[in-house]
């Protein structure tokens, strides 16, 4: 298997702070991956940094080949809160088309292969009946899938999503699940979102990237489902529940919450032998170079049920 982003000791700076350092791990071609940690740990940095669009103060980030940013043709981004910044007077098609003229009205005249792909893609996240109506008249949920087919019209090799499934209900989480697991069972497409709620994304999760201790790790997702690691990411009680179904799911520990139990507050040695530093010499997790057996970890994980 190829790597689609290999971080080589990276590291990113921002207003004189570091955000993570020592960032060292692979991320498997047709996986897809989570970004997960609290809030401030440097998510949407990561994001960033491998579009190129921050500079990194140590390190290397590769992504599909190439420097970090060389190769944001072939990659499709979904920012956060986009369908909120978007102009809403855009109808669906016209906002797919920006994905491939990058102008908003059309300084160049759209031709009828470009509306063709337009079309193609707001069929694959089946909102093709829908292409000429106003953002402002599709529901937040529609309009995330719109974002979605406007990065995908370019046909990319990694789709990158900041917190798609934010402000959703729950049909329309479960709608944009079921395109990524499309994209990525169909096209093969390596998908990578940054998510604070694994449950809806854990049908489809290969591994994941998640930034603790000031560093960012990479583990497949059987390792990451571990209520030890979870509780010390999250900072608060946290259970892994597997149903009699085979479903799993992450909960918070309902018992403590009631015995008025203190979140976990651990201190950095605590995390640091946690993560077994020594043991590993950079600071990374086991699982922080991907290998072949990533691939096979969602099927081996994902006794959850396929999402409708
Ligand atoms: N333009 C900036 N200049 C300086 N610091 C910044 C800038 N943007 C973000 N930061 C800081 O970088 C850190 C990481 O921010 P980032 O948005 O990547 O975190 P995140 O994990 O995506 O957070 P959230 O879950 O809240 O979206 C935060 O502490 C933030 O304050």
């Amino acid at each position: 298997m190829t790597a689609s982003i290999i971080f080589d000791h990276a590291a990113v700076t921002r207003g004189g702070r570091t955000i993570w350092r020592n960032g060292c791990f692979a991320i498997e071609q047709g996986t897809v991956t989570a970004i997960v940690g609290t809030n401030g740990t440097g998510k949407t940095t990561m994001m960033q940094a491998e579009l190129g669009l921050l500079p990194l103060s140590e390190g290397s980030v590769t992504v599909l080949g190439e420097p970090a940013g060389k190769a944001n043709a072939r990659i499709g981004y979904v920012p956060q809160s986009y369908t909120n910044d978007i102009d809403s007077n855009l109808t669906a098609e016209q906002s797919v088309l920006l994905g491939l003229t990058g102008t908003r009205f059309g300084i160049h005249p759209v031709t009828k292969a470009q509306r063709a792909k337009a079309r193609e893609a707001l069929r694959f996240v089946n909102v093709e009946d829908k292409a000429s109506l106003r953002l402002s008249q599709l529901s937040g949920g529609l309009r995330q899938r719109v974002a979605i087919a406007q990065a995908l019209v370019c046909d990319p090799e990694l789709l990158m999503l900041d917190e798609p499934l934010a402000n959703l209900d729950l049909a329309s989480q479960r709608s944009v699940v079921h395109v990524l697991s499309r994209l990525n069972r169909e096209l093969g497409m390596t998908i990578q979102v940054v998510a604070h709620d694994l449950n809806m994304l854990l049908p489809i999760l290969t591994g994941a990237v998640y930034l603790l201790d000031g560093h960012p790790h990479y583990a497949a997702m059987d390792a990451v489902l571990d209520s030890t690691l979870l509780t010390h990411l999250y900072g608060t009680k946290v259970q892994v529940v597997t149903t009699p179904q085979g479903d799993m799911f992450v909960t918070p520990n309902a018992l403590d919450e009631r015995d008025g139990t203190t979140p976990d507050t651990h201190d950095v040695e605590e995390v640091a032998e946690f993560h077994d530093h020594a043991a590993h010499g950079h600071g990374h997790a086991a699982g922080d170079t991907a290998n072949t057996s990533n691939a096979n970890t969602a099927s081996n994980t994902n006794t959850a049920k396929e999402t409708a």
